[in-house]
């Protein structure tokens, strides 16, 4: 899969763009604040609805605008199409028809990001972590998106009567028979997904030359003890989620870990070991999606900070295995492009456009 024609329409710095891209590799060049990052924004946005830097739809509309609009055709014959208003109204369309959430989205358009952000998945919370697996699983996983929005139906439900200070056995005992069984289902999807993703991150590894990142284990916690089903830890923990007046045990306490001989990986490796094991993950990842489906797109901002040019070319061939297509920024085209030319073709000719205050061109002379 991969974006043909992307349209953007005042997003941060960007007033109007109408770029035709490659199915390959596509670089974005252009020095500090000139609108690389916003271009793989507003693509993030097709694929989820929503910016990776802000909540705030707001604080990505061009300034002295009402609303920004994002559009893209895709080569599987999709359309999607995102328009975000000042005044918090908008629309998400899908072929022109308006899409009822943004999984819709997500599943048009597998993605995967790697910038600055992505550190978090070592050294951030639990969250940033569970929804690595959540990707993979939902993409790999048909049943995985109705489960896991059950479950969150009956937590809520739950949290409610927890919040109303009393517990009644028999309303609480609907919930917690809903939440045990979709629970219990979403973690058997996620463990499948892990143990997977584990093999093909250690694989990945493997082909770097010998240094600790070799010794990093990966671990999934499911979010509730060990030794008893989700039934049963719910029912245990009544009393003490009573007093915190939340639900405080089941999947969506769940957490992957990263360690090197039992220490968290982000106090051992380097940063620039951390930004591999990242992106062996988001490849990981990437791999186990594409045995079911198409590629993802992978977007990639700025790959040659804290990379030396060994790891960034083996980053370059990893993506070229499992991506469909792939968008890159960087400051200076030669530094940007030096891991895509070593590449076999169709990886090595990729298309570069040139961004300077928002305006974006494509490199004629490029081949
Ligand atoms: N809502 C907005 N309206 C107009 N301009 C904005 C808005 N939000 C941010 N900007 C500006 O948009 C520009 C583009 O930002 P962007 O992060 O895309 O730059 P970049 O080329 O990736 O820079 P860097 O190399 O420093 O990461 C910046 O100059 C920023 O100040």
């Amino acid at each position: 899969m991969a974006l043909t024609r992307l349209l953007i329409s005042n997003f941060r710095n960007i007033s109007h763009a109408d770029l035709l891209l490659d199915t390959g590799v596509n670089l974005f060049c252009g020095v500090n604040g000139s609108g690389k990052t916003s271009i793989l924004e507003a693509v993030h946005m097709l694929a989820t609805g929503r910016s990776f830097r802000s909540r705030q739809h707001k604080s990505v509309i061009r300034h002295d605008h009402s609303g920004l609009t994002v559009f893209t055709q895709l080569d599987t014959g999709f359309n999607l199409g995102v328009e975000r208003l000042a005044d918090g109204g908008g629309r998400v369309r899908i072929n022109q028809a308006a899409a009822e959430s943004s999984s819709q989205l997500a599943n048009c358009l597998p993605l995967q990001l790697i910038n600055s952000d992505s550190f978090s998945a070592l050294d951030g919370g639990p969250g940033v972590r569970r929804r690595l697996l959540d990707w993979t699983v939902f993409h790999v996983e048909h049943l995985f998106a109705q489960e896991w929005k059950n479950y969150q139906i009956a937590l809520k439900q739950r949290n409610a009567l927890l919040r109303r200070g009393k517990i009644d056995p028999d309303a609480i005992g609907i919930w917690e028979h809903q939440l045990s069984q979709s629970g219990e289902q979403v973690d058997t999807l996620r463990r499948s997904q892990f143990e997977q993703l584990r093999a093909a991150v250690t694989t990945l590894l493997e082909e770097l030359p010998p240094s600790l990142l070799n010794r990093v284990d990966m671990s999934y916690r499911r979010g509730w003890r060990k030794e008893v089903e989700l039934a049963e830890a719910l029912r245990e923990s009544r009393d003490s989620d009573l007093s915190q007046g939340h639900t405080r045990t089941g999947p969506h306490r769940a957490d992957l870990r990263f360690t090197v001989a039992g220490e968290p990986a982000h106090n051992v490796l380097s940063r620039g070991q951390q930004k591999m094991l990242v992106c062996a993950v988001r490849t990981a990842m990437a791999q186990l999606v594409c045995r079911h489906r198409e590629k993802p797109v992978f977007l990639v901002d700025d790959l040659p900070a804290e990379l030396d040019d060994h790891n960034q070319h083996v980053f370059a061939q990893w993506v070229g295995r499992c991506a469909s297509q792939v968008l890159v920024t960087g400051i200076d085209e030669g530094t940007t492009s030096r891991p895509w030319r070593q590449l076999e073709a169709p990886w090595n000719c990729p298309k570069v456009f040139h961004v300077e205050h928002g305006n974006i061109s494509a490199d004629a002379s490029a081949a």
